[in-house]
């Protein structure tokens, strides 16, 4: 019996599922969730004590370890000013402008809480610029939970068996058109068949919520070509790829320039953060500007404004990239080594500071169906093999995994070693 067990068990009582968001509740690899109660660098500690290598960083926030020092003092003296004035404040004008000043698709951008209003509120702003309802996206891309985006959506909606959830209205779904990942061809039929009516492309330009996936080459631009062709808007929901795989994220990566582009994570260095922003056609729409509204109690928020800032100022730092790339590198190499030396088919991906690995015969995953076929009982084995090891992953095999700059080369040789183990013992089951 442990704390854990414990306060799972209280939980489940007075939340739904016992969790405040699906993807934390283990559903797909069995057993129950353990609760945190301190994080720090590449480490997260829970309530009874024991120590874990953390590879979720928050699903994506903590690019350069938990509890970072300078983001902490940020905070903290935010904190001490005061901690919401529902007024304009300095600290969003700052971020607007590093933001805009570093990915230069944008003109503008609008802060919000999460990704999701971020997706929920590009995906209206390109409805009202193209007078269309329509949109385009892929099956297995997740771009937060508002009701036109759970239409075959990833992450913990595919986890659960829901892609397409109870509760959104039928007439609302069918304006969600879903394409293939990484097919140019299933793109291009949509277009075909509603060549007026597609206000959007919608991707995850390196899928992160079915596994990792990165764009096939000619992907993008192909996307961008379509969207040109047919007078659609290209948005990039960069939520998980925003200044995690590139200083200018995914669109500086791979030189595709979008019209509207969605941010959160670590923008927010783990404070309650999402933005949209994009050229100024779109963004000149927004109320007060325009006439597509968009609203927020708390968006801009001074505090998460001081952790989002100092985050940008330390990813800013010469060589953030290479070291953190380098790393990603690292482990996801090692984990393809330990696991041909221990006969178990995988394949394993890096972009940046993103990871993937898959349990298949393929030497790489470049769609849902792929993604879904393969050994999702393998990977349950290797996630509680390695939770008990005290390494952290995330507990679907439809999740990317993040690393930070606080992890270490001991930090990687321990988690390799602890690999080596694991999947010694699959191979021997
Ligand atoms: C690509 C992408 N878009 C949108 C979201 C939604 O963000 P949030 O959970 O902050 O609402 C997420 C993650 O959850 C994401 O990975
Ligand atoms: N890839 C999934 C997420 O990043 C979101 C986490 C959550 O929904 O709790």
């Amino acid at each position: 019996m442990t704390l854990s067990h414990d306060l799972f068990a209280r939980a489940r009582v007075r939340m739904p599922g016992g969790v405040n968001s699906p993807v934390r509740a283990f559903a797909a690899v069995g057993g129950e969730p353990v609760f945190f109660e301190r994080a720090e660098g590449a480490h997260m500690f829970d309530v009874d004590g024991k120590r874990y290598i953390d590879y979720i960083g928050s699903w994506g926030p903590m690019i350069c370890g938990h509890s970072h020092p300078k983001i902490i003092e940020a905070v903290q003296a935010a904190v001490a000013k005061g901690l919401s004035f529902g007024t304009p404040s300095p600290g969003e004008v700052t971020m607007a402008e590093k933001i805009c000043e570093l990915i230069p698709s944008l003109d503008q951008v609008r802060m919000v809480n999460s990704g999701t209003e971020a997706a929920m509120s590009a995906l209206r702003v390109a409805r009202a610029a193209t007078g269309r309802e329509r949109f385009i996206k892929f099956e297995g891309c997740y771009h937060g939970h508002a009701d036109s985006f759970l239409v075959k959506a990833g992450s913990g909606a595919q986890t659960l068996g829901v892609p397409t959830s109870p509760g959104v209205p039928k007439g609302l779904a069918e304006l969600t058109l879903n394409a293939k990942f990484n097919d140019l061809d299933s793109v291009e039929a949509l277009f075909k068949q509603y060549p007026d009516e597609i206000a959007c492309v919608a991707v995850e330009p390196i899928a992160g919520n079915m596994n990792c996936i990165p764009p096939e080459p000619g992907f993008l631009e192909g996307l961008r070509e379509l969207c040109d062709r047919y007078g659609a808007a290209l948005l990039f929901d960069e939520v998980m790829t925003g200044f995690r795989v590139h200083p200018q994220g995914a669109q500086g990566l791979y030189g595709i320039t979008p019209d509207l582009t969605c941010f959160g994570k670590v923008i927010g260095a783990g404070m309650p953060v999402g933005a949209f922003g994009g050229k100024m056609e779109y963004m000149k729409l927004v109320a007060p500007s325009g006439p597509v509204y968009q609203a927020g109690t708390l968006s801009g928020n001074p505090v998460a404004m001081a952790a989002g800032l100092a985050n940008l100022e330390l990813i800013g730092e010469p060589g953030f990239y290479d070291r953190l790339g380098e790393t990603t590198r690292q482990l996801a190499e090692g984990l393809q080594r330990v696991a041909d030396e221990a006969g178990i088919p995988m394949a394993t991906v890096a972009v940046g500071g993103m990871f993937g690995f898959f349990f298949t015969e393929q030497n790489r995953v470049v769609n849902f169906d792929q993604a879904a076929a393969c050994d999702l009982e393998r990977f349950k084995a290797f996630f509680t093999g390695m939770l008990a090891e005290g390494i952290y992953l995330a507990p679907s095999a439809f999740e990317a995994g993040f690393v930070s700059s606080a992890h270490s080369q001991s930090d990687v040789d321990e988690t390799l070693a602890a690999a080596e183990r694991v999947l010694g013992q699959i191979s021997k089951a």
